[in-house]
Protein backbone atom coordinates (compact mmCIF):
# COMPACT_ATOMS: atom_id res chain seq x y z
CA UNK A 1 0.00 0.00 0.00
CA UNK A 2 3.04 2.34 0.77
CA UNK A 3 6.42 2.22 -0.64
CA UNK A 4 9.12 4.15 0.49
CA UNK A 5 12.12 3.97 -1.38
CA UNK A 6 15.72 5.74 -0.66
CA UNK A 7 14.21 8.58 0.52
CA UNK A 8 16.53 11.89 0.83
CA UNK A 9 15.80 14.56 2.45
CA UNK A 10 17.71 17.70 2.88
CA UNK A 11 17.20 21.47 4.28
CA UNK A 12 19.04 24.01 2.54
CA UNK A 13 22.56 21.90 2.14
CA UNK A 14 22.36 19.75 5.03
CA UNK A 15 20.65 16.28 4.38
CA UNK A 16 18.30 15.31 7.67
CA UNK A 17 17.22 12.11 5.74
CA UNK A 18 19.75 9.85 4.44
CA UNK A 19 17.82 6.90 2.06
CA UNK A 20 14.87 5.50 3.82
CA UNK A 21 13.20 2.45 2.77
CA UNK A 22 9.98 0.66 3.97
CA UNK A 23 6.59 -1.03 2.54
CA UNK A 24 3.51 -0.98 4.62
CA UNK A 25 0.81 -3.40 3.44
CA UNK A 26 -2.31 -3.16 3.83
CA UNK A 27 -4.22 -3.57 7.35
CA UNK A 28 -0.54 -3.31 8.72
CA UNK A 29 0.05 -0.70 11.36
CA UNK A 30 4.08 0.43 11.58
CA UNK A 31 5.81 2.44 14.15
CA UNK A 32 8.87 4.85 13.08
CA UNK A 33 10.03 4.51 16.96
CA UNK A 34 13.09 7.56 17.52
CA UNK A 35 14.05 10.39 20.06
CA UNK A 36 13.73 13.70 19.25
CA UNK A 37 15.52 15.70 16.57
CA UNK A 38 16.16 11.96 14.79
CA UNK A 39 13.80 12.49 11.69
CA UNK A 40 10.53 11.27 12.46
CA UNK A 41 8.72 14.83 11.64
CA UNK A 42 11.46 15.58 8.46
CA UNK A 43 10.03 11.78 7.25
CA UNK A 44 6.38 12.57 7.55
CA UNK A 45 6.37 15.91 6.11
CA UNK A 46 8.55 14.78 2.81
CA UNK A 47 5.77 11.85 2.76
CA UNK A 48 3.06 14.28 2.70
CA UNK A 49 4.59 16.65 0.11
CA UNK A 50 5.37 19.18 3.28
CA UNK A 51 8.85 19.18 2.04
CA UNK A 52 10.36 18.41 -1.40
CA UNK A 53 12.42 15.28 -1.02
CA UNK A 54 15.89 15.74 -2.94
CA UNK A 55 15.59 11.68 -4.07
CA UNK A 56 14.10 8.76 -3.95
CA UNK A 57 10.28 7.25 -4.80
CA UNK A 58 6.93 7.13 -2.67
CA UNK A 59 3.96 4.63 -3.93
CA UNK A 60 0.84 4.73 -2.75
CA UNK A 61 -1.76 1.80 -3.56
CA UNK A 62 1.07 1.51 -6.77
CA UNK A 63 0.56 5.31 -8.11
CA UNK A 64 3.39 7.04 -7.51
CA UNK A 65 3.39 10.73 -5.54
CA UNK A 66 6.82 11.72 -4.86
CA UNK A 67 6.56 14.72 -6.12
CA UNK A 68 3.41 15.71 -6.09
CA UNK A 69 1.90 18.55 -4.13
CA UNK A 70 -0.17 17.60 -0.94
CA UNK A 71 -3.44 17.73 -1.93
CA UNK A 72 -2.66 15.33 -4.80
CA UNK A 73 -0.89 13.20 -2.63
CA UNK A 74 -4.55 13.13 -0.68
CA UNK A 75 -6.17 12.46 -3.34
CA UNK A 76 -4.17 9.42 -3.99
CA UNK A 77 -4.79 8.25 -0.61
CA UNK A 78 -2.55 9.70 1.89
CA UNK A 79 -3.70 11.55 5.05
CA UNK A 80 -1.78 13.20 7.70
CA UNK A 81 -2.09 13.85 11.29
CA UNK A 82 0.66 16.23 12.22
CA UNK A 83 2.72 16.39 15.17
CA UNK A 84 0.88 18.86 17.79
CA UNK A 85 -2.75 17.98 15.94
CA UNK A 86 -2.93 21.42 14.01
CA UNK A 87 -6.55 21.68 14.42
CA UNK A 88 -8.46 24.76 14.15
CA UNK A 89 -9.15 26.42 17.53
CA UNK A 90 -12.09 28.55 16.22
CA UNK A 91 -13.92 26.17 14.32
CA UNK A 92 -16.74 24.01 16.21
CA UNK A 93 -15.57 20.16 16.39
CA UNK A 94 -17.74 19.69 13.00
CA UNK A 95 -16.84 22.42 11.27
CA UNK A 96 -13.38 20.82 11.54
CA UNK A 97 -14.09 17.57 10.55
CA UNK A 98 -15.36 19.01 7.37
CA UNK A 99 -12.12 21.05 6.70
CA UNK A 100 -11.27 16.76 5.64
CA UNK A 101 -14.57 17.42 3.74
CA UNK A 102 -13.51 20.06 1.28
CA UNK A 103 -13.29 17.83 -2.17
CA UNK A 104 -15.56 15.47 -1.46
CA UNK A 105 -19.46 15.17 -2.39
CA UNK A 106 -21.02 15.39 0.67
CA UNK A 107 -20.05 17.66 4.02
CA UNK A 108 -21.81 15.05 5.67
CA UNK A 109 -19.88 13.77 8.39
CA UNK A 110 -19.87 9.97 7.94
CA UNK A 111 -21.66 7.78 11.35
CA UNK A 112 -18.58 5.68 11.32
CA UNK A 113 -16.61 7.81 12.68
CA UNK A 114 -18.74 9.52 15.79
CA UNK A 115 -18.94 5.71 16.40
CA UNK A 116 -15.21 5.47 16.43
CA UNK A 117 -15.05 8.68 18.65
CA UNK A 118 -18.08 9.48 20.21
CA UNK A 119 -16.35 11.75 22.46
CA UNK A 120 -16.45 14.50 19.42
CA UNK A 121 -20.34 13.15 18.66
CA UNK A 122 -20.70 14.88 22.76
CA UNK A 123 -18.64 18.11 21.68
CA UNK A 124 -19.68 18.90 18.07
CA UNK A 125 -20.89 22.34 18.49
CA UNK A 126 -18.15 22.93 20.86
CA UNK A 127 -14.72 25.61 19.81
CA UNK A 128 -11.91 22.86 18.76
CA UNK A 129 -10.07 25.28 20.98
CA UNK A 130 -11.75 24.04 24.18
CA UNK A 131 -10.74 20.66 23.64
CA UNK A 132 -8.56 18.59 25.86
CA UNK A 133 -5.46 17.94 23.92
CA UNK A 134 -6.29 14.12 23.75
CA UNK A 135 -9.74 15.64 22.44
CA UNK A 136 -7.85 17.07 19.37
CA UNK A 137 -6.34 14.24 19.06
CA UNK A 138 -8.62 11.99 18.11
CA UNK A 139 -10.30 15.33 16.40
CA UNK A 140 -7.21 15.50 13.99
CA UNK A 141 -7.76 11.81 13.46
CA UNK A 142 -11.54 11.91 12.72
CA UNK A 143 -10.93 14.96 10.19
CA UNK A 144 -7.38 12.90 8.09
CA UNK A 145 -10.07 9.62 8.08
CA UNK A 146 -13.11 11.48 6.02
CA UNK A 147 -10.85 11.35 3.14
CA UNK A 148 -10.92 8.12 3.01
CA UNK A 149 -6.96 7.12 2.66
CA UNK A 150 -5.66 4.23 1.99
CA UNK A 151 -2.49 5.12 4.16
CA UNK A 152 -2.54 7.22 7.45
CA UNK A 153 0.17 8.65 8.74
CA UNK A 154 0.24 10.41 12.56
CA UNK A 155 3.02 11.96 13.57
CA UNK A 156 3.55 11.14 17.50
CA UNK A 157 -0.07 10.92 18.37
CA UNK A 158 0.68 11.05 22.09
CA UNK A 159 2.76 13.07 22.47
CA UNK A 160 1.32 15.54 25.76
CA UNK A 161 -1.90 13.03 26.21
CA UNK A 162 -2.64 11.62 29.31
CA UNK A 163 -2.48 7.85 29.68
CA UNK A 164 -6.01 7.18 30.05
CA UNK A 165 -6.39 8.32 26.83
CA UNK A 166 -3.47 7.35 24.63
CA UNK A 167 -5.15 3.78 25.58
CA UNK A 168 -8.47 5.10 23.35
CA UNK A 169 -6.24 6.18 20.63
CA UNK A 170 -4.51 2.64 20.34
CA UNK A 171 -8.35 1.76 20.45
CA UNK A 172 -9.36 3.54 18.28
CA UNK A 173 -6.43 2.76 15.53
CA UNK A 174 -6.65 -1.04 15.65
CA UNK A 175 -10.47 -0.42 15.01
CA UNK A 176 -9.75 1.93 12.14
CA UNK A 177 -7.70 -0.84 10.99
CA UNK A 178 -9.77 -3.33 11.32
CA UNK A 179 -12.57 -1.52 9.78
CA UNK A 180 -10.57 -0.34 7.06
CA UNK A 181 -8.09 -2.28 6.11
CA UNK A 182 -5.54 0.39 5.47
CA UNK A 183 -1.86 1.22 6.48
CA UNK A 184 -0.98 3.37 9.11
CA UNK A 185 2.01 4.98 10.25
CA UNK A 186 2.55 6.24 13.77
CA UNK A 187 5.73 7.90 14.80
CA UNK A 188 6.55 7.65 18.66
CA UNK A 189 8.85 7.92 21.52
CA UNK A 190 6.23 6.11 23.48
CA UNK A 191 6.97 1.91 23.51
CA UNK A 192 3.72 0.70 25.44
CA UNK A 193 2.15 2.60 22.80
CA UNK A 194 3.67 0.96 19.80
CA UNK A 195 3.08 -1.95 20.92
CA UNK A 196 -0.45 -1.67 21.50
CA UNK A 197 -0.57 -0.53 17.89
CA UNK A 198 2.37 -1.64 15.54
CA UNK A 199 2.63 -4.84 13.53
CA UNK A 200 6.45 -3.98 13.22
CA UNK A 201 8.75 -1.00 14.54
CA UNK A 202 11.52 0.41 12.94
CA UNK A 203 13.93 2.37 14.79
CA UNK A 204 14.94 5.94 12.80
CA UNK A 205 18.35 7.58 14.13
CA UNK A 206 19.81 10.23 12.31
CA UNK A 207 17.82 10.23 9.27
CA UNK A 208 18.09 6.22 8.41
CA UNK A 209 15.98 3.60 9.82
CA UNK A 210 18.09 1.44 11.86
CA UNK A 211 16.74 -1.31 13.24
CA UNK A 212 13.58 -3.50 12.61
CA UNK A 213 11.57 -5.88 13.71
CA UNK A 214 7.97 -7.19 14.17
CA UNK A 215 6.50 -6.63 17.15
CA UNK A 216 6.21 -10.44 18.20
CA UNK A 217 9.86 -11.03 18.06
CA UNK A 218 10.66 -7.87 19.94
CA UNK A 219 13.35 -6.83 22.54
CA UNK A 220 12.12 -3.99 24.69
CA UNK A 221 15.44 -3.64 25.84
CA UNK A 222 17.12 -3.52 22.76
CA UNK A 223 14.29 -0.65 21.64
CA UNK A 224 14.70 0.87 24.90
CA UNK A 225 18.49 1.82 25.09
CA UNK A 226 17.82 3.58 21.41
CA UNK A 227 15.23 5.37 23.10
CA UNK A 228 16.96 6.55 25.97
CA UNK A 229 19.26 9.83 25.70
N1 LIG B 1 13.40 23.66 9.37
C1 LIG B 1 14.57 23.02 9.56
N2 LIG B 1 15.72 23.55 9.09
C2 LIG B 1 16.90 22.91 9.26
N3 LIG B 1 17.03 21.73 9.90
C3 LIG B 1 15.93 21.16 10.39
C4 LIG B 1 14.64 21.78 10.26
N4 LIG B 1 13.72 20.97 10.86
C5 LIG B 1 14.41 19.92 11.35
N5 LIG B 1 15.72 20.02 11.06
C6 LIG B 1 16.78 19.05 11.41
O1 LIG B 1 16.45 17.78 10.87
C7 LIG B 1 16.73 16.74 11.79
C8 LIG B 1 15.51 15.92 12.05
O2 LIG B 1 14.50 16.69 12.70
P1 LIG B 1 12.99 16.21 12.89
O3 LIG B 1 12.19 17.38 13.34
O4 LIG B 1 12.56 15.50 11.68
O5 LIG B 1 13.15 15.19 14.07
P2 LIG B 1 12.04 14.40 14.90
O6 LIG B 1 12.57 13.02 15.07
O7 LIG B 1 10.72 14.55 14.30
O8 LIG B 1 12.07 15.13 16.28
P3 LIG B 1 10.85 15.75 17.11
O9 LIG B 1 10.27 14.61 17.83
O10 LIG B 1 11.54 16.73 18.00
O11 LIG B 1 9.94 16.40 16.13
C9 LIG B 1 17.30 17.41 13.02
O12 LIG B 1 18.70 17.36 12.95
C10 LIG B 1 16.81 18.83 12.91
O13 LIG B 1 17.73 19.73 13.51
Amino acid sequence: MLEVKDLHTAYGQSEALHGISFDGMANETIAIMGRNGMGKTTLFKSLMGVLPIKSGSIQVAGQDVSHDESFRRVAKGIAYVPQGRMIFPTLTVEENIQTGLENAKSRHIPEEIYALFPVLFDMKRRKGGNLSGGQQQQLAIARALVTNPKVLLLDEPTEGIQPSIIKDIAKALNEIRKLRGITIVVSEQVLSFAMDVADRLFVIEGGRLVHETARDKTDVNHIKAYLSV
